[in-house]
């Protein structure tokens, strides 16, 4: 049957709370609640295949590990195996911090009440949970029973745990304490779930120190958040005894906002929340609890609980309840503090640099666009944080060279660098790991790996008395370079010569003696590193083509000596310039012969060479051998 026009006749809203002076919309919430993980009872009995004792184990020392207080452990009277490693836990010396309370469930049955208080014999601090579903439809449907007959049911059989266990002479090595669960309490009448809990409060006789636990489950979640939020500050304000009462949250997922509920219900004076890690548990599950806790970090509120290794939190859970975390679970999701997407990537760079810069503190201060957390504080890295697909742009890539290579690629190379991977996903069509993009990176500007173009032997003399520009008096003012050397191209060397105003100006000219003809446009460089291990990066942005067909070509370098690494910068870009156009290098014949052939005449003049004027080109191509 498909879904219905009208679903009004099927479906009816959720009647509002009558609160007209709630407080909660006003309140803020400044401190982390009481936690109760109930990953290993509600989750586990959501699971296909449920945890055994060893992996239980696991999973609890895990749950010690992140600063659970409070923990229910199992349904004892379910099954031998609950039963068991509920002793096991209690039984093995060391294996409950002396600050962990345990806790375990019952349903409201004489004998399943008795199993259960059996198996937290000798336990340090026990809670002894029970429940009863209040409202009308479990009532009426499961147990057939009236208002009256569940009230006397719980007050029964709260009696008989308190009988069991802070009553019994023999039980008084334990501490003691009581939570009771009017199940389904979110769609109970109000007023009757008040009821029920002052009698169940009567029958059990809390105190302040020790405060009964009252647990309000969304067991089924059928309203709005705001809902809930009213429910618990209407039963807040109505239980008598305030004082002596713990009021704890249950949300279940089933519309997608018991995170949202879990908020606000505290806004609305709740002390306590149960749920589970990365919200597992029964059908859509139970409210999470990793993000209920990194939600308060984010405000400034300590969670108590350390995420600071989420990720290994993941595989734990991952094994051991067989479900997946999804990609894009908050805070622990695989996608959720990493941008594909150029503009984000962009910003997220922007704002890590301005970080830097600021020299603000790791603990200080966090404001960065799109990453509401430092993804360092739960132990996800930069790879995590910047992917790149053909959706990416400069910055994300520029992001991972800075990261990998503590390059910071000028904006113009950041340019064409992003076309090349651009290419590249789109030719592989997938992302493209950081490791990738470097070794592209490397290929593309011939840095470990070996250049077309290099260096044999070369040295450099000044001539003071040339002047660079024809009819010029003061020369000294700005004397040429005359680059002379030997490079090595694809096996062969050659003896090149160049006349230029410095040192790169001199090696672009000479490289015109093997036919390649580019113009220095622009030249950046920066120290990588510190003290000794410091290092120069080159980058060069050269022309090469003439007037009309114009090409830019990036060199990069990196050398301990600055001007060793201009030079490198230099032969990345010309390596690159061979590697590009068919016909270069030049024919052999007319290196062999000497002088460089019309092509070297045809290249648009460099903008140094332009200012030396034509006579230091003319000297440039006699200087060739
Ligand atoms: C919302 C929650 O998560 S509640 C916790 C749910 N967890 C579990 O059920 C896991 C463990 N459960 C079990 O192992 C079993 O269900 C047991 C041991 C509790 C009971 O097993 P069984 O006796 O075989 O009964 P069954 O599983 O069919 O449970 C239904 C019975 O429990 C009754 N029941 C359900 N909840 C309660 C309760 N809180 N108090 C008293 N009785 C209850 C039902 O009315 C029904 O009784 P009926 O057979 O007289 O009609
Ligand atoms: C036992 C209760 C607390 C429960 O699990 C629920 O209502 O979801």
């Amino acid at each position: 049957m498909p879904m219905l026009k009208d679903p009004s006749k099927k479906y009816k809203p959720f009647p509002p709370i009558n609160l007209p002076d709630r407080q909660w919309p006003s309140k803020t919430i400044t401190k982390a609640p009481r936690w109760l993980s109930t990953d290993l009872r509600d989750g586990n009995q959501s699971l296909v295949d449920p945890m055994d004792s060893e992996q239980k184990w696991k999973y609890f020392r895990m749950l010690v590990g992140l600063g659970y207080k409070e923990i229910e452990i199992s349904f004892p009277s379910a099954s031998q195996i609950d039963f068991d490693y509920t002793r096991r836990l209690i039984e093995t010396p060391g294996a409950v911090p002396d600050d962990v309370w345990l806790q375990v469930l019952s349903p409201c049955r004489e004998e399943l009440i008795l199993r259960t208080v059996e198996a937290m014999k000798g336990a340090k601090k026990a809670i002894i949970h029970l429940y009863l579903a209040t409202s009308a439809c479990f009532r009426d449907i499961v147990f057939g029973m009236t208002e009256e007959e569940s009230l006397a049911l719980a007050v029964k059989c709260t009696k008989l745990v308190r009988s069991l266990t802070k009553d019994n002479p023999e039980a008084q090595d334990t501490q003691w304490a009581y939570e009771f669960s009017p199940e389904t309490f979110s769609d109970t009448r109000l007023d009757y779930a008040i009821q029920i809990c002052e009698a169940v409060k009567e029958a059990w006789g809390s105190s302040e120190e020790n405060p009964i636990i009252f647990n309000l489950p969304a067991t089924v979640e059928m309203a709005t958040p705001n809902v809930y939020a009213d429910q618990i500050e209407y039963f807040s304000r109505n239980i008598s005894e305030r004082e002596k009462v713990c009021i704890s949250l249950h949300p279940h997922n089933d519309r997608g906002c018991a995170v949202a509920a879990a908020e606000l219900a505290q806004m609305g004076g709740a002390d306590r929340v149960e749920g589970c890690l990365f919200g597992n548990g029964e059908r859509t599950g139970n409210v999470d609890l990793v993000t209920l806790a990194l939600n308060l970090y984010t405000q400034g509120v300590n969670p108590n609980i350390d995420f600071s290794d989420l990720t290994k939190v993941i595989d734990v859970v991952e094994d051991l309840t067989k479900i997946p975390v999804h990609a894009r679970a908050p805070y622990g999701g695989q996608l959720v503090v990493c941008a594909f997407s150029g503009s984000h990537q962009d910003a997220i760079k922007k704002g890590f640099k301005k970080r830097e810069d600021s020299g603000v503190a790791d603990d200080e201060n966090w404001v960065m666009p799109y990453l509401p957390l430092d993804p360092a504080d739960i132990g996800r890295t930069y790879e995590a944080i910047i992917r790149v697909n053909s959706q990416s742009g400069k910055g994300g890539v520029a992001w991972i060279i800075q990261r990998a290579l503590e390059l910071d690629m000028p904006r113009g190379l950041q340019i064409a660098f992003s076309k090349v991977v651009q290419k590249e996903t789109e030719a592989l069509g997938r992302e493209l790991k950081p490791r990738e993009i470097q070794a592209l990176f490397e290929k593309e500007y011939y840095l470990n790996t070996p250049s077309r173009i290099n260096l044999v032997d070369y040295e450099f003399s000044t001539d003071r008395s040339a002047s660079p520009v024809p009819g010029m008096e003061k020369a000294s003012a700005n004397p040429r370079r005359t680059f002379a050397g030997i490079v090595s191209m694809d096996g062969r060397e050659y003896s090149i010569r160049g006349v230029g105003n410095g040192p790169i100006s001199s090696l672009a000219n000479a490289l015109k003696c093997i036919g390649v003809d580019l113009d220095v446009k622009d030249y950046k460089e920066h120290a990588i590193g510190r003290g000794r291990d410091t290092k120069a990066a080159t980058f060069i942005e050269c022309i090469i083509g003439g007037s009309n067909q114009q090409q830019t070509v990036w060199g990069v370098g990196i050398h301990e000596d600055t001007a060793q690494s201009s030079l490198i910068a230099i032969l990345s870009a010309a390596s690159s310039v061979v590697s590009s156009q068919p016909g270069t290098p030049l024919p052999l014949k007319f290196l062999e012969n000497g002088l460089a052939p019309t092509p070297l005449a045809l290249g648009s003049p460099s903008l140094k060479v332009a200012i030396n004027g034509l006579e230091a080109q003319a000297e440039n191509l006699k200087q060739c051998s």
